[in-house]
């Protein structure tokens, strides 16, 4: 039956596209435009973040196993059918009082919103155990819309009109009762539509299962599709982590599962493979023949601040390396997909990730934050916070070796370095050049010949940017060399503000996009790299090295970098693009 879809895929999909093509009126959208090849949605999307279509999608009827909660039987979106050809998606925040929601979650549903991007007919329902009205919900809300969207003409409308579409249900996380509840509400905002159904699970891991036991049972969609959005944490290791996809699979289909990792909604993030794959210059020189290392530097400039219970549990290595920094790193080492598709491109990633090898002790070094005085004021250390032990040897910040055992990589050392509390908030990825062989211009270089090595920096926040270290010489009548930076720097070059991870995200769930979703055996291999560290680290207390807040964490990183023949690349990095 795999068989027989792909082959229908494949064959159809190209004709349907054209077709589809032809029903929309491209000149609604501006830039990209996308033809999806995926089973469930063979219709072409122009979902380049523009005005949402309000023509009809090509239904395409496919067989799908019957499970428990059916995966969109049909295309996932409006479909001419007895139901006045019209259909709905409903979003539900499973907890909506919490930080995630508020925080990012409702200003990106916003956002997609004042962007034209969510369906004709949506409904935004809150659920949590916290009593709350359906006003107490949209005043909520209301606190956190103006922040990105403020400026813009008639955002008081807008943000009206949306928290319009918002309301709110109080329920237990474990109560079928309370989801059949929750399951009449949206029904009666339905009405005879065809009823798409998005559940995101922004509530402390321990409960996803038993939320999406009473979400499947009681609050399925009938007649559309249902999705579930699973925040990170997936588990603390290997075993939990089975675990926990066990779970969720005797409730949910994988096709179901939408494993979020925000850092893959991030735009640099996903313009990698534009980088890589659409320049011709690049893609010849990414591999161990030009390539000396490449370093993923993820920090910030603030400690655990009100999130110290949740965080001691995990650590930074589980809380950034496993998942954000594992991930960019995957999509930057992978071999060319056959395709954009979700499948392709997953492919591609495990194949990455089973070709590393897992960390071990002598890998990496780990610290922890300890308060500092600075200009009169005192910065807590991480033990300083009242919800985490005092004894506490949880990692604030990490350093780490990894290498991938395959034919385009072997021998490169990809460092990582992650941490809280540092000098500066920034993400981004190094990628160090061999040095030009033979000695033309060795005299004019000096001693140092790694600072005349070329670099990229892909700097995915703040101020995005793409920066290659080029050399070139200083004009004038002698021959002498300088470093320059090739710049694309992103508000310079574009006007338009760059959307949130979180808006990107959804858009893709609501579209059934599941490329920048993890699949469950990515997830699998990605445990099976930290795992055994992990485990070393907690059995054996390794003690972390302490470092000051809002400095550049433990000098052990620098060893560890030094043992690999690297020097990091953010060394002195203060200015913007150093
Ligand atoms: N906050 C962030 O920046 C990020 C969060 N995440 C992940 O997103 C998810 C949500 O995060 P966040 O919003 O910070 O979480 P919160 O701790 O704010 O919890 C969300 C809601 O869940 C309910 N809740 C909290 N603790 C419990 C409990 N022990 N038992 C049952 N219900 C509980 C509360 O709602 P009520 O009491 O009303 O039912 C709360 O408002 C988590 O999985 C987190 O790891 C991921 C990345 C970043
Ligand atoms: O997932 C997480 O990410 C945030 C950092 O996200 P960003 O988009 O603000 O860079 C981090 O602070 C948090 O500890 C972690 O759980």
């Amino acid at each position: 039956m795999a068989m027989a879809g792909a082959l229908a895929r494949s064959s159809i999909n190209g004709a349907l596209c054209a077709a589809h093509l032809a029903q929309y009126d491209v000149r609604m959208c501006s830039d990209s435009l996308r033809c999806s090849t995926k089973l469930f949605q063979l219709p072409c999307l122009l979902s380049s973040r523009c005005k949402w279509l309000t023509r009809q999608r090509i239904p395409i009827i496919v067989s799908a196993e019957n499970t428990m909660v059916s995966e969109q039987k049909i295309g996932d979106g409006a479909l001419e059918n007895d139901s006045g050809g019209e259909s709905t998606v409903t979003i539900t925040v499973v907890g909506a009082s919490g930080d995630l929601a508020k925080k990012k979650i409702f200003p990106a549903l916003f956002a997609l919103f004042y962007e034209g991007c969510l369906p004709k007919h949506f409904t935004v329902y809150g659920y949590a155990r916290s009593k709350m009205t359906n006003e107490e919900l949209r005043t909520m809300i209301s606190r956190t819309l103006t922040c990105r969207i403020d400026q813009r003409e008639n955002c008081g409308d807008k943000i009206e009109k949306f928290l319009q579409r918002c309301f709110y249900q109080s329920g237990q996380y474990n109560s079928e009762e309370d989801f059949s509840r929750l399951d009449k509400a949206l029904k009666e905002h339905e009405g005879i539509r065809l009823a798409n159904r998005l559940f995101y699970l922004s509530i402390p891991p321990d409960i996803f299962i038993e939320v999406a036991r009473c979400a499947s049972l009681r609050t399925s969609s009938s007649k559309g599709w249902t999705r579930v959005i699973v925040e990170k944490p997936f588990g603390r290791d290997s075993e939990s982590s089975a675990e926990l996809t066990r779970g969720l699979k005797n409730y949910l289909t994988e096709e179901q599962i939408y494993r979020i990792d925000h850092y893959l909604g991030k735009e640099l993030v996903e313009n990698m493979s534009v980088l890589r794959f659409s320049n011709l210059v690049f893609e010849p020189l990414w591999s161990r023949q030009y390539i000396r290392n490449v370093q993923l530097i993820f920090s910030e400039d603030f400690g655990t601040e009100g999130r110290g219970g949740y965080f001691d549990n995990y650590g930074i290595i589980r809380d950034i390396m496993q998942n954000h920094l594992l991930q960019i790193l995957a999509l930057f080492a992978m071999e060319p997909p056959v395709s954009l598709d979700a499948e392709d491109m997953r492919n591609e990633k495990v194949k990455v990730l089973r070709s590393m090898r897992p960390l071990k002790l002598e890998d990496v070094v780990v610290g922890q934050y300890k308060s500092h005085y600075k200009g009169g004021i005192k910065y807590p250390g991480y033990t300083d916070d009242k919800t985490v032990p005092r004894n506490s040897i949880t990692p604030t910040f990490a350093a780490a070796a990894l290498f991938i055992d395959n034919a385009r990589w072997d021998g490169i050392p990809f460092l990582m370095k992650a941490g809280k509390a540092l000098h500066s908030r920034r993400t981004e990825i190094r990628v160090q050049f061999r040095h030009v062989p033979g000695h033309l211009f060795k005299r004019s270089f000096g001693m140092d010949l790694d600072h005349a090595t070329n670099e990229l920096v892909i700097r995915v926040q703040p101020d995005e940017a793409i920066y290659l270290k080029i050399n070139n010489k200083v004009p004038g009548l002698g021959m002498r060399l300088d470093r320059s930076n090739l710049n694309l720097l992103y508000s310079d070059r574009y006007s338009r503000e760059i959307p949130d991870a979180y808006e990107r995200l959804l858009l893709d769930a609501i579209e059934g996009e599941r490329r920048l979703f993890i699949r469950s055996d990515e997830l699998d291999a990605a445990w099976s790299l930290f795992t055994p560290l992990l485990k070393d680290l907690e059995e054996k207390k390794v003690a972390p090295e302490l470092y000051p807040y809002g400095s550049r964490g433990p000098v052990g990183a620098y060893y560890l970098a030094a043992k690999h023949n690297v020097r990091w690349g953010d060394l002195g990095a203060e200015t913007q693009n150093t």
